[in-house]
């Protein structure tokens, strides 16, 4: 089954501002650590990965349930890892912030095994303006819960992005389910 599976209050809201207050630790200018995406015209965002994060661990084992009770309840996929780091993502409307319209199954070794994408709102819904995650799994597009701690879970072939933040900043953070490829 596909489809878009919306788990409202998956983080509380103390939950995602410690996760904030973890991310906005690093320093931005290690570059291990921080991925800048400036200049890219498809996605212009500042990411973190929650695995370079002290402190974190419990962030993982957050997403790994909430991926593995959305599976169970709505996909059934076969899922059988978390092979890639959480990220953290910063879209601010400083300088439009976005993620153009894209599937999260790409080419490389990990990208491939791809099954679910779960995205989780960091920031408080009214803090922002734009930065809605669309989601196209039919005909139509489908907006994801924008209260902070809301998840979003969709098959990762589908497609989706995030719409330019005209106010603030939105931050999210998204993890993969992996598994053999679809066929
Ligand atoms: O930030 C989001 O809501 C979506 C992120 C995303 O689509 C991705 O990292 O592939
Ligand atoms: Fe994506």
């Amino acid at each position: 089954m596909t489809g878009v599976h919306g788990v409202a209050g998956a983080f509380s809201a103390a939950e995602c501002d410690r996760l904030v207050e973890l991310v906005a630790a690093v320093p931005c200018a290690d570059a291990r650590l921080v991925g800048q995406t400036r200049n890219h015209n498809l996605r212009r965002a500042d990411l973190v990965w929650v695995d370079d994060l002290p402190g974190a661990g419990w962030v993982m084992d957050r997403l790994i349930d909430i991926a593995r009770t959305a599976n169970r309840a709505r996909f059934d996929f076969d899922v059988r890892e978390f092979a890639e780091s959480p990220q953290v993502a910063r879209y601010g409307a400083e300088r439009e912030g976005h993620f153009d319209w894209h599937s999260d199954i790409g080419d490389g070794p990990l990208a491939a095994r791809r099954k679910l994408t779960l995205v989780v709102q960091l920031a408080r819904a009214g803090s922002y303006d734009g930065g809605d995650l669309e989601v196209m799994p039919g005909a139509h597009v489908v907006v994801a819960n924008r209260e902070v701690g809301a998840a979003t879970v969709f098959p990762s072939f589908v497609l989706h992005r995030v719409t330019p933040v005209t106010r603030g900043a939105r931050q999210s953070l998204t993890v993969w389910a992996h598994g053999p490829a679809f066929r």
